[in-house]
């Protein structure tokens, strides 16, 4: 099979999914649509055939024959009427039938963000291109299928109509006609066609022209863009790039347009020649003026109202493309997804970890079997180097990938359960965490701690002392202050939106907590206070806490050392120092970073320098 039919084939099934999805979404509007739609298409028909008659009446009038003028008025005035009324009707119902379809794709879009549960989807590149293009066309896609396949309607009757009035000249005159036309428009759909092809493979590279400029245009990047003068450079890297896709597109073109031309000279060569027989039999006197009439305006109307259908039929190929993009979209396996039938959530926050490996997308594993058990109500410290796996062991914990190898379980004895078999959503609810790269959300602080949950005065207040985000809030920063400056809002320090970022996972009643690195913006005395409030938070709670800072390990009752994903040492802070290994080292490193300088600043000092 060919990957033209093919696609014809899929473009068909793409359009029979999505006229149902339209009639549902407005029957009445689109059923009014379609008619006018057709009640417009037999216009032309309709005009030709008053033109015919016209000429046929004033030739007759030259005779001496009598006329009906008022029969001939009535059509021209029927015809006229027909036409105003139905074109401004079909905009309303247009305007109001894709406002509603719109809404229900965007709908349907943010719907699918909602069901993609993990974070694996999100690193595929494909996917980011598919959202691309999907946003793009969310706000006119779906009202220019619709009008488009109002107009293919209306184009389809106008031409079968137009083209029947041509009978009256001769059985075989729009056979002929058609034939000479048929492979323009052909040749015309095929352009069309690749023109959205090449747009799609185009899609990475207007991608990256975005990011160019939302790098050049957007506030976080806003101090390093100045600092380094970066502003140049993403002006002239947009430039070339847009410049070279903009090549490709328009060479494209050109080539497509210049291969149109011998099919028109083809079409031309047909009307033309039938235009020379009617005149020619004219001057026979076997047709009358009329009939000349006739073809010369069919003839037109025909060419004009092929060729808009064609370019229907292109640009509804284009819209159809980009629905079948959304129907793929929208029923592409989602990866991480909550079990159709969960088992129930056990009773205590134990974790177990039996054998667990992870590798990101084409990557080498981050995690090599991990076998781990926490018992509920632990705290547990997890440190190690850079890129070591800390963050992944408690992305997988929360479900945001699931283990290329071996089981998560939580629970204890009977109870235990392996993660997967839980509701996502349920499990996700029993636990509150604090990110290294925590969300900024550019709400009020109320709604930053409430994050969407009904508010509890009690918890709210646990929330906003235990965290410190106490001292943040004065006169002009109150609980309902927005933050964030896309909308004039206040900006906190980076403490500020740390102290913030700890209350949003305090305010949430867990039964398993995750710090990961939460104090790393905090100066000393807020670190120390955050600390405190985290020991009696961590209390009867199962705790993670990944940290670089080795003073906070004293918090917890057993420290684990990751490296190059593999658990090397796992035990309590004084049994590992006198073990002399991996944290051993690294804890000396650390107390030296502090005893050096105070040791360098004693002796000068006392050297009196
Ligand atoms: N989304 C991702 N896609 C691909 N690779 C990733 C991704 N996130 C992390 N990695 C890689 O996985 C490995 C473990 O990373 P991870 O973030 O778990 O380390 P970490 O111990 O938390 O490091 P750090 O102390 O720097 O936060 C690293 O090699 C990292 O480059």
């Amino acid at each position: 099979m060919t990957s033209s039919s093919q696609s014809a084939r899929d473009l068909w099934r793409t359009l029979r999914l999505t006229l149902p999805d339209l009639w549902r979404a407005q029957p009445l509007v689109t059923a009014g649509l379609f008619l006018s739609g057709a009640a417009q298409g037999l216009l032309p028909a309709v005009t030709v055939l008053i033109g015919k008659w016209t000429v046929d009446g004033v030739s007759g009038l030259l005779r001496g024959q009598p006329v009906n003028l008022a029969a001939l008025v009535g059509a021209w005035v029927g015809a006229a009427l027909l036409s105003q009324v139905t074109a401004p009707v079909t905009q309303v119902l247009q305007g109001a039938a894709a406002d509603h379809y719109t809404l229900h794709v965007n709908q349907r879009l943010m719907r699918r963000m909602t069901e993609l549960q993990g974070l694996d989807v999100l690193e595929d590149p494909q996917f980011h291109d598919d959202l691309e293009v999907l946003q793009g066309g969310a706000s006119h896609r779906p009202l220019n299928l619709l009008s488009t396949l109002v107009y293919a309607l209306r184009g389809l009757v106008a031409a079968l109509s137009v083209a029947a009035t041509l009978l009256l000249v001769g059985w075989w005159v729009p056979l002929v006609v058609v034939a000479g036309l048929l492979p323009l428009m052909a040749r015309q759909m095929q352009f069309h066609r690749l023109g959205w092809s090449l747009f799609i493979q185009k899609t990475p590279e207007a991608r990256e022209v975005n990011y160019l400029s939302r790098v050049a245009l957007r506030h976080e990047y806003a101090k390093e863009v100045r600092l380094y003068g970066l502003a140049p450079h993403l002006q002239r890297d947009a430039l070339t790039r847009t410049r070279a896709y903009q090549r490709t597109l328009r060479a494209q073109r050109t080539r497509g347009l210049l291969t149109l031309l011998p099919f028109e000279a083809l079409s031309l060569l047909v009307t033309g020649g039938l235009f020379a027989f009617v005149v020619a039999q004219a001057q026979a006197g076997r047709v009358g003026a009329g009939s000349v009439a006739l073809v010369v305006t069919a003839l037109g109307a025909l060419r004009q109202e092929l060729s808009s259908l064609t370019e229907m039929g292109s640009l509804g190929t284009q819209h159809l493309s980009w629905f079948a993009k959304l129907h793929a979209f929208l029923n592409a396996p989602g990866g991480v997804q909550s079990p159709a039938q969960p088992r129930p959530l056990p009773g205590d926050g134990t974790v177990t970890l039996c054998g667990v490996s992870f590798a990101y997308r084409d990557q080498p594993p981050a995690l090599r079997d991990v076998t781990l058990h926490i018992p509920a109500g632990q705290t547990v410290a997890i440190v190690g180097e850079n890129g070591a796996g800390k963050s992944t062991l408690i992305k997988l914990l929360l479900r945001y990938y699931d283990p290329t190898a071996g089981r998560i379980l939580i629970g204890a004895g009977d109870g235990q359960t392996d993660l997967r078999d839980l509701d996502l959503t349920a499990w996700r609810a029993q636990v509150a965490a604090v990110f290294q790269d925590f969300a900024r959300f550019e709400w009020t602080l109320r709604e930053n701690i409430l994050l969407g949950q009904p508010q509890d005065d009690a918890r709210l207040k646990v929330a906003v002392h235990g965290s410190g985000l106490r001292g943040v809030l004065n006169d002009t920063c109150t609980l309902d202050t927005r933050l964030g400056q896309a909308f004039g809002g206040t900006e906190l320090s980076g403490g500020g939106w740390q102290k913030l970022a700890t209350a949003r996972a305090l305010y949430r009643g867990a039964r398993v907590l995750i710090l990961d690195e939460p104090t790393a913006a905090l100066d000393p005395r807020s670190e120390a206070e955050v600390f405190g409030t985290f020991a009696a938070l961590a209390r009867g709670r199962t705790t993670l806490l990944v940290t670089h800072r080795l003073g906070s390990v004293l918090m917890a009752d057993r420290v684990l050392v990751l490296k190059a994903g593999r658990i090397i040492e796992d035990g309590k802070h004084a049994d590992l120092l006198a073990r002399g290994g991996e944290y051993a080292d690294l804890w000396a490193l650390q107390a030296r970073q502090y005893e050096e300088p105070v040791e360098a600043a004693l002796s000068l000092s006392a050297s009196g320098g």
